[in-house]
């Protein structure tokens, strides 16, 4: 059989615009009627293919590198550089991605966590008391502090101008991708021009970086990400190329900066929806514990996966179940169909943290990471600094629940975040255990800010 089913008679324009305007709900529909394997026309792509079946998803996800490409049809490539391991694929991917993963194995987490908490109650220390704000932006400062000091080891005023310059880069950058058109330099007033012009900076600062990681004589002892890029060295024994360490710093930037951040700006719309597991949360982070707030955050993931599939593109010919994919189409193996399967997670719209209590989630039921060689090397690095993020909010601050209706799905680009921003009513707690004065650190750290 050729292509899975779907709305072929529908105008090419149609199709696109519910899916690319309405995805979350156009792929629920869709789902619903054609089954776990969908196909919609998207104008300017062609087919793209929607599984939602853990069996697919494992096909996809383990399928040989040759024949389903990820890397070298996505629009990132331009913004991120010629390197970038979200544009490579096939042996170029396998061989900057083994120079890649190992700052980010789960073991070295651990010397991350201080950096994180840190940059956490920093920014809490500046939120307001009893007015309602979004958190998404306040978490986005979160995680891109924690990327530019335990990444890119930046300190001092290179850390200072690398907080100013990397927000609008990425933000113009990621609009600026989807846009070929524009991709030309008019002048320092046109859109590629001002984006060449901050990604030269960029590049100086990471020159910057590399320098003063060269010449620092406690180099061996130091776990930033790119000390350990410095000091890595290809199959042939050749270290890696200024080129390749800003191309992959900065898209180690892009991929974890906002994602991160929208999923820690839906935790909180979750818990302030979910009193029983806020209570339970803050006792926990009381005694010490962490169980439940990993169960939490995996929770969070299951329902509000920020991205909600992973894309491949067919090389060839490709069977795929039951279905033979002509070359060119694309697959998006879907985190969000998947993840909200009644077979799978029966009733999947409750929020229930105590699916995931003592039981990892199952490889191909669980994806918000994607799979396979192109699942996301920041996984560990991304559970990390949200347990964090979360163990300090919930120790500092009382989170006022709320009967207000549950914020929708906003596309930012690429990521989903909740449509107000993660909304919060905070108040500084008065009754830690620990006995500090939560005003007084407060005060402290805004003063250090
Ligand atoms: C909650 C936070 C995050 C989510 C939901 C997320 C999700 C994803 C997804 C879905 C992919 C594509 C996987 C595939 O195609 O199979 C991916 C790839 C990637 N992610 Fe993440 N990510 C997160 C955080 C991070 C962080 C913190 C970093 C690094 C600091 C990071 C770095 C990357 C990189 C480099 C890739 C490309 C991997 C490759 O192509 O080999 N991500 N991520």
């Amino acid at each position: 059989m050729a292509l899975p089913p779907g709305p072929h008679r529908l105008p090419t324009p149609i199709q696109t615009a519910l899916f690319l305007g309405l995805q979350t709900q156009t792929a629920r529909i869709m789902r619903r009627r054609y089954g776990e394997a969908f196909t919609v026309r998207i104008s300017g792509i062609g087919n793209l293919v929607v599984v939602s079946d853990p069996v697919l998803l494992k096909q996809v996800f383990t399928a040989d590198p040759k024949v389903l490409h990820a890397g070298d049809r996505s629009p990132l490539g331009a913004v991120l550089g010629r390197n970038s391991l979200l544009a490579i694929d096939e042996q170029r991917h396998l061989s900057q991605r083994k120079l890649l993963l190992p700052p980010f194995h789960g073991e070295r987490m651990q010397s991350y966590e201080a950096i994180i908490e840190e940059e956490a109650r920093r920014e809490i220390a500046t939120w307001p008391e009893d007015r309602p704000f979004a958190t998404l932006e306040p978490m986005m400062r979160i995680t891109l502090g924690a990327i530019l000091r335990a990444v890119f080891g930046a300190r001092g005023s290179e850390l200072e101008q690398l907080r100013g310059l990397l927000p609008p880069m990425v933000s113009l950058g990621s609009r600026l991708a989807l846009l070929r058109f524009l991709q030309r330099d008019l002048g320092a007033w046109s859109p590629w021009g001002r984006f060449t012009r901050m990604r030269a900076a960029f590049d100086r600062h990471v020159d910057e970086l590399i320098a003063t990681a060269r010449r620092d004589p406690e180099l061996e002892q130091r776990s930033d990400v790119l000390s350990l890029l410095v000091r890595a060295r290809h199959e042939d024994g050749t270290p890696m190329s200024r080129e390749e360490i800003a191309d992959q710093l900065l898209t180690l930037l892009a991929a974890g900066h906002e994602t991160t951040a929208a999923t820690l700006a839906w935790a909180v719309e979750r818990l302030r929806r979910h009193p029983d597991v806020l209570r339970r949360l803050v006792a926990e982070v009381d005694a010490g514990g962490r169980d439940y707030r990993d169960a939490t955050i995996r929770e969070v993931q299951r329902s509000r996966p920020v991205i909600t599939a992973a894309g491949r593109f067919a090389m060839v010919d490709y069977q795929l179940g039951e279905w033979l994919l002509p070359a060119g189409t694309r697959i998006f193996a879907s985190a969000y169909l998947t993840q909200r399967d009644a077979r799978l997670y029966p009733d999947p719209e409750r929020f229930d943290p105590d699916r995931f209590v003592g039981r990892m989630p199952e490889t191909y039921k669980w994806v918000p990471f994607g799979g396979g060689i192109r699942r996301c090397i920041g996984a560990a690095f991304a559970h990390m600094e949200m347990d964090v993020v979360l163990r300090t909010l919930l120790s500092e601050l009382e989170l006022a629940t709320t009967g207000e209706p549950e914020e929708r799905w906003k596309s930012r680009g690429i990521a989903f975040a909740p449509s107000r921003g993660g909304r919060a009513v905070v108040r500084r707690r008065r009754d830690r255990p620990d006995g500090a004065a939560p005003d007084a650190v407060a005060a402290a750290l805004a003063g250090a800010a």
